[in-house]
């Protein structure tokens, strides 16, 4: 996670509300419910790109989503998992922050 994200890495205690599209990939991963913490959120799309085996076997931090729903989410077909900047500006738009 690079300090430029100051806010992600802040709020990552906070409770998220993900928009349905993105709940849906939770769910896919075995997340149960429709509020989680950012590290939740991110942990159970991680197990999403396990469970759809849509890394790259031979470079594993290559991720191949174009014929995935986490592509259309996402608005890319690949991403290393070393540049996060895609998935900020996607969870940007796909979390709905509960201020409680
Ligand atoms: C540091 C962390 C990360 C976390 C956030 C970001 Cl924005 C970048 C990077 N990370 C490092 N590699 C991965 C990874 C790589 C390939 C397949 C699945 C996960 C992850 C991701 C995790 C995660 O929760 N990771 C737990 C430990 N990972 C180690 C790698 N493991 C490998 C096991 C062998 C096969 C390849 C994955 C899986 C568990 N959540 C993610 C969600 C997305 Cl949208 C993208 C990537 C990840």
């Amino acid at each position: 996670l690079d300090p430029s994200n100051r806010d992600m890495q802040d709020s990552e205690g906070d409770a998220v509300r993900p928009q349905p599209d993105l709940l849906k990939l939770l769910h896919t991963a075995g997340a149960k419910g429709d509020t989680f913490t950012l590290k939740q959120v991110m942990y159970f799309l991680g197990q999403y790109i396990m469970v759809k085996q849509l890394y790259d076997k031979q470079q594993q931090h290559i991720v191949h989503c174009g014929t995935d729903e986490l592509g259309k989410l996402l608005g890319i077909t690949t991403f290393s998992v070393k540049d996060p900047s895609p998935l900020y500006e996607m969870l940007k738009k796909n979390l709905h922050k509960i201020s409680c």
